[in-house]
């Protein structure tokens, strides 16, 4: 079976504040904050991909973004091939379009939220 490839952004206000939401319900790992992404779709280049996720969860659009970095992390129940973007230029305001709790946590927030294992080198990093 193919890996399934994720596409993570991470967007900063000018306080240096990061966008973050809490995963829910049914969701794998729920109880745990994100960055806004989800699954990379066919066809699609990782960037793409990145911007379709935004809109779709956040109502931004990505206008520039770079890799961070890629990581295969394996869960107790599934691995996954994550790309970690740090959003250079946005368009838009920041609104929880699938009813999630969305807010803006500092660098020190950051690392003290619960997050999923595979993002610690990222989080560890800014
Ligand atoms: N969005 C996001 N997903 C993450 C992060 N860290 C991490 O391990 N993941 C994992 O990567 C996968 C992302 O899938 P997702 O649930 O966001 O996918 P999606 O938006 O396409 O949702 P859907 O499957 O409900 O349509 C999940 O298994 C999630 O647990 C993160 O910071 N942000
Ligand atoms: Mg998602």
């Amino acid at each position: 079976m193919e890996i399934q490839k994720i596409v993570i952004g991470l967007v900063a206000n000018d306080r240096n504040q990061y966008l973050i939401s809490l995963r829910q319900g049914k969701q794998h790992l729920a109880g745990k904050w994100e960055f806004p992404g989800g699954k990379l779709e066919a066809g699609e280049t990782p960037l793409q991909g990145l911007n379709r996720e935004l809109q779709e969860e956040v109502g931004l659009e990505v206008d520039d973004a770079e890799l961070m970095e890629r990581k295969v992390f394996a869960f107790s129940d599934r691995t996954l091939e994550l790309h970690f973007f740090r959003v250079i230029r946005v368009r838009g305001q920041a609104v929880a379009r699938e009813g999630q709790p969305l807010r803006w946590a500092s660098v020190a927030e950051l690392k003290q939220l619960p997050f999923p294992d595979a993002n610690q080198s990222v989080i560890d990093r800014l």
